[in-house]
């Protein structure tokens, strides 16, 4: 198993905060203020708090500001709005993260609508899924885009080649999709019903699990030397005398390997990215609010 067929999320994100880094010190100095994100997480979940600390603490690094705002599980939707509409008209936030999944007695799509499509570094508004989808600059989903870049990064050009994603969610399926599309593959979405999946998988040169179901795509499902992305963050039930579970992705990492031609790890694949294109996303938001020019060749396309 050659070395160089992991690819390496979490170097490839470092490397992507570094530059991140240098353009936000050019902005500051240019702006007069320092690019501002904002995050905004309601409930005390675990999971979602590491998240946001580490979203913050990478922001700070990254040379931009961190606003945290935290808002007890049972807070009230209009509560919540009213944080949001804050946020849209405080000119130091250029960009505004709710973080997901909100409690039950919130209107996820509600709350996404609220946001200014030009703050919403998370491409979640309905505007930035249609700008996405008709080929206009935009703000795209952190998660997608960072595959995007590991894939261009490993393989050049996509042009021509089979992509199959599995998932069709609004966050990471669908928008995906859509920059393979954009980058010129052939590209099959499956989901749930569709029949024949392990063939469909068999025929592609990309794959890319995003279903949430734990080691799923198995191993002798892979072309010889397709590029697999694994979206998959699952916790393992903990073994037995263990108190936390393992990690795996949506692919049978140990099979895959032995076929692919490259793959991303769980963890230190597509994780770290998310959060490295959160912070690309915010700076672009702040040198679109400030109408300055964004020396973009450093950094990859798509996106305003
Ligand atoms: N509005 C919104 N936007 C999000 O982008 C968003 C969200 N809500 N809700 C929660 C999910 C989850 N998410 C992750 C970010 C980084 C890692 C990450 O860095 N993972 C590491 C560590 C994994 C671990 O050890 O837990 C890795 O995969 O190597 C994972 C998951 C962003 N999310």
């Amino acid at each position: 198993m050659s070395e160089n067929k992991i690819i390496d999320g979490k170097e490839f994100a470092e490397r992507l905060r570094a530059r991140i880094g240098v353009l936000a010190g050019e902005f500051e100095a240019k702006a007069g203020r320092k690019a501002g994100l904002a995050v905004v997480l309601v409930g005390e979940d675990p999971a979602s708090q590491v998240y946001v600390s580490s979203k913050g603490k990478q922001t700070v690094a990254a040379g931009m500001n961190s606003f945290e705002h935290k808002l007890p599980a049972d807070a009230s939707e209009e509560e919540l709005l009213a944080v949001v509409e804050k946020l849209n008209a405080d000119p130091a936030v250029d960009g505004i993260l709710v973080q997901l999944p909100l409690p039950r007695h919130m209107d996820e799509q509600k709350v996404i609508a609220t946001i200014d499509p030009d703050k919403d570094v998370d491409g979640f508004h309905v505007t930035n899924a249609g700008r996405l989808a008709v080929g206009q600059a935009g703000y795209v989903p952190c998660t997608p885009l960072g595959c995007l870049m590991l894939l261009e990064d490993r393989l050049g050009d996509l042009k021509g080649l089979n992509a199959v994603v599995i998932g069709r969610s609004n966050i990471v399926g669908k928008p995906m999709a859509q920059l393979l599309l954009s980058a010129n593959c052939t590209v099959t979405i499956a989901h749930r019903h569709t029949k024949d999946l392990a063939d469909i998988v068999r025929r592609s040169d990309i794959v890319v699990a995003a279903v949430g179901v734990p080691e799923m795509v198995k191993g002798d499902w892979i072309k010889p030397g397709a590029t697999v992305i694994d979206v998959g963050i699952n916790r393992l039930p903990p073994a037995e005398g263990k108190t936390k579970g393992r990690i795996v992705g949506d692919v049978d990492y140990q099979g895959a390997v032995q076929v692919a031609g490259a793959i991303t790890p769980v963890p230190g694949g597509v994780g770290p990215m998310t959060i490295a294109v959160l912070l690309r996303n915010a700076l672009v938001a702040a040198y679109a609010h400030e109408g300055l020019t964004l020396a973009t060749a450093d950094l990859p396309e798509h996106s305003i």
